[in-house]
């Protein structure tokens, strides 16, 4: 599992929970997590309750996006990134950033974002891109409780863009790299999601309407797939943002207690990124496909739900709980 890294990132409260007296009970420092039970605040330590006041857990990359004037706040702002996304015909001024095209994509220069110490981009994105690059099947997935700041984080909106955009952006920065007719790669994307246990292309609706589900196979050399999934070619990073938020407007979201739009699905934004090299004097192909996922939240059953709702919930914890136990499989080998 050395190849597998874990983020956790603390989002600032909604306003529906300030105004419910909601408080913050976690802490971050530097790989650590600290979570303060706050039902125990007020109490004398052991004396009345034997649990835990504060329990501190580890990971590969913690971000604190609370405050954005704090000191340590992780942000996913990047003024380049955004204004390339509003303006596709934006281009960086490559003096400024001392731009060498030829180099590999993991080792393009991202400016500084903000002078900010943890953009998440730069730690996640880029060795998405970097593994990639090299030829590997790479795998970003958001998971959390309903409302924690999935959808935030891969997706993003206008004015706060999230990794998914970000991570086609730096495959575009390498493929518009090379010199007019050279251009060495292909970009191929397919965005599903699983609804209920059925697969839903998001990319073909109208056309799927009368099928009841894609069908999941497995195929002898390269593995399970989606049979008769859309695939897209792009050609540039606006065509591949439009096919994102085409799919993202196709998803589908309810409101619940938590959460006025919650993501009702997993949704799988899929590249499958191919590099023509030279090897030995002979053309061959390197092929990578890049999974970026935004699972469903988990949540507690809540009686007051409609059917729809608990249904949908129930499928979301179910297949959350089989992601767990593949998951810890794989961790034992
Ligand atoms: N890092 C952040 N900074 C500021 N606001 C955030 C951040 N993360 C999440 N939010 C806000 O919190 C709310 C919930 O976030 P989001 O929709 O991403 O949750 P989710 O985990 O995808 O939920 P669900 O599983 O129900 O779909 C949104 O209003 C979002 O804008």
């Amino acid at each position: 599992m050395a190849n597998v890294k874990v983020a956790v990132r603390v989002r600032p409260l909604t306003p529906r929970e300030s105004l419910d007296g909601g408080r913050l009970a976690v802490q971050v420092e530097d790989k650590y997590i600290r979570v303060r039970n706050v039902k125990l605040d007020g109490r004398s330590d052991g004396a009345v309750d034997s649990r835990e006041k504060l329990l501190e857990f580890g990971f590969d990359y913690c971000y604190w996006s609370v405050d954005a004037e704090d000191a340590q706040y992780a942000s996913q702002e990047e003024p380049h990134g955004a204004e390339r996304a509003l303006n596709p015909q934006w281009k960086p001024d490559e003096e400024k950033l001392d731009f060498n095209p030829f180099l590999p994509i993991h080792m393009l220069p991202y400016i500084p974002l903000c002078s900010l110490p943890h953009p998440v981009f730069q730690d996640l994105g880029l060795s998405v891109l970097a593994g990639a690059s090299e030829g590997y099947n790479v795998c970003l997935f958001a998971y959390g409780q309903t409302g924690s700041g999935k959808t935030y984080t891969m997706m993003g909106s206008q004015e706060s863009i999230g990794l998914t955009p970000r991570i086609c952006e730096g495959l575009f920065r390498s493929v518009d790299s090379f010199p007019d007719g050279q251009n060495s790669s292909r970009v191929e994307i397919s965005f599903l999601e699983i609804y209920n246990e059925r697969v839903r292309d998001l990319l073909r609706l109208g056309e799927q309407k009368k099928r009841a589900s894609l069908r999941v196979r497995e195929h002898p050399e390269k593995g399970p797939y989606v049979q008769d999934l859309s695939q897209h070619v792009v050609t540039d990073y606006k065509q591949a943002l439009d096919l994102l938020e085409e799919g993202v407007a196709n998803r589908i979201t309810a409101a619940t207690h938590n959460h006025d739009a919650s993501s009702r699905s997993h949704a799988i934004f899929t590249i499958q990124y191919t590099q023509a090299i030279l090897e030995n004097n002979l053309p061959s192909e390197i092929v990578s496909k890049i999974h970026l996922v935004d699972l469903a939240g988990s949540e507690r059953a809540d009686p007051h739900y409609c059917r729809d709702r608990l249904t949908e919930g129930s499928n979301i914890n179910k297949s959350l709980v089989t992601l767990g136990i593949v998951i810890s499989a794989l961790g034992k080998n």
